[in-house]
C-alpha cells in the first residue's frame, strides 16, 4: 500500500507565527500524499474573550454552548483553516480547506449528557468516516486541511477535538493506505519531565503509559493525545509518532525524533 501521512498540528504552534511558518514550510516539502488536521483552541479562547464569551474546559474538552459553537465555527473553519491553506499555497502545496461537514466526511454524534453537558461537542467513530471524497482529493494531488469541526448530519456543526479527528481519519484511511500518523506540538515528544524539554521518551507502550500516569508524569492535554495515539496504533495505523513541529519533515523519513507509540 502507498504511504499516507496524517499530520496534526496543535494550538501552541498555530499561535506562534515563527513556529507555524517553519512548520508549514516543512509540511509543504513532504513528498507524497498527506493530510493536515489543525487545532486552534488557544486562538478560539482569545477571540471568545474579546467577544465576552468565556471558555470552560472539562477533561481537556471545551464546553461548547450555542455562543461558543459560533465562535469555534468562525475561528477554526474560517480564520485558522483559511490562513493555513493560503500559507500552504504560497509554499507550493495544493491545500484544500475542509471541515468534517464538507462532503459528509466526518459525521458525528453530539456527546450525550451524563454528569456533564458538553453542549455542541461531537464524538466520532472511525467507521463512520466517509473516505470516498477524501480519497478522490488525495488521488487528484490535493492536500486536505481539516478544521476540528464535524456535523450531526441534521444541520448542526459540532466541535471535536483535533487529536481525535486525526486518529479517526488515520484509522479510517488505513484500509486504503499505509498510514503514518504524526502529532506535532511545541515539545520534542512525550517527556519524562514536562519541564525538561530534552527528556524525551523514545518509545511508549500501554505498560509504560500506565506507569507514567501512576507517577504523575503525564498531565493535561498529553493524556487524551496518548489515548488517541493508542486507539490509532491498535486499529490498523502503521505508525504513530508524537514530536516537535520542527521535526515533522525528518519524522516522515527513517530518522525518528520524538516519541514512537507501540
Ligand atoms: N510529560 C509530558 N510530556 C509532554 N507534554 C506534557 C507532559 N505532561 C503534560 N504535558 C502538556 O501537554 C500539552 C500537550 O497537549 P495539548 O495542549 O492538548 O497539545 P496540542 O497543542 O497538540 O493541542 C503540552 O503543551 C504540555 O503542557
Ligand atoms: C471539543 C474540543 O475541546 N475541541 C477543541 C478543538 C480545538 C483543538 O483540538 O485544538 P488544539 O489541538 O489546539 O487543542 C477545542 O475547542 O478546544
Amino acid at each position: 500500500m502507498i504511504d499516507l501521512f496524517v499530520i496534526k498540528v496543535g494550538g501552541n504552534v498555530i499561535d506562534n507565527p515563527t513556529l507555524l511558518d517553519a512548520f508549514l514550510q516543512k509540511f509543504a516539502a513532504i513528498q507524497g500524499k498527506k493530510i493536515l488536521i489543525h487545532g486552534g483552541g488557544k486562538i478560539a479562547t482569545r477571540i471568545g474573550d474579546q467577544l465576552g464569551i468565556q471558555s470552560n474546559y472539562v477533561n481537556g474538552r471545551r464546553i461548547t454552548d450555542a455562543a461558543t459553537i459560533d465562535v469555534v465555527t468562525m475561528v477554526y473553519g474560517g480564520l485558522v483553516n483559511k490562513q493555513l491553506v493560503a500559507k500552504l499555497q504560497t509554499n507550493g502545496c495544493n491545500a484544500i480547506g475542509l471541515t468534517g461537514a464538507d462532503a459528509n466526511i466526518i459525521p458525528a454524534v453530539k456527546r450525550p449528557v451524563k454528569e456533564i453537558d458538553f453542549g455542541f461537542v461531537g464524538d466520532v467513530k472511525p467507521e463512520d468516516v466517509q473516505s470516498t471524497a477524501l480519497k478522490a482529493l488525495l488521488e487528484a494531488g490535493m492536500t486536505p486541511v481539516f478544521a476540528p469541526l464535524t456535523h450531526d448530519t441534521k444541520g448542526q456543526i459540532l466541535n471535536t477535538n483535533a487529536d481525535t479527528i486525526a486518529s479517526s481519519l488515520a484509522i479510517a484511511l488505513s484500509a486504503h493506505y499505509n498510514v503514518r500518523l504524526i502529532y506535532c506540538f511545541e515539545k520534542k515528544g512525550v517527556l519524562h519531565d514536562a519541564n525538561d524539554d530534552n527528556a524525551v521518551i523514545n518509545l511508549i507502550d500501554r505498560v509504560i503509559y500506565e506507569e507514567l500516569k501512576a507517577d504523575n508524569v503525564l498531565t493535561d492535554g498529553i493524556l487524551p493525545k496518548l489515548e488517541n495515539a493508542f486507539a490509532a496504533i491498535e486499529s490498523g495505523v502503521a505508525e504513530v509518532l508524537i514530536g516537535h513541529a520542527d521535526d515533522v519533515q525528518s519524522n516522515t523519513t527513517d530518522t525518528v525524533a520524538g516519541t514512537l507509540i507501540r
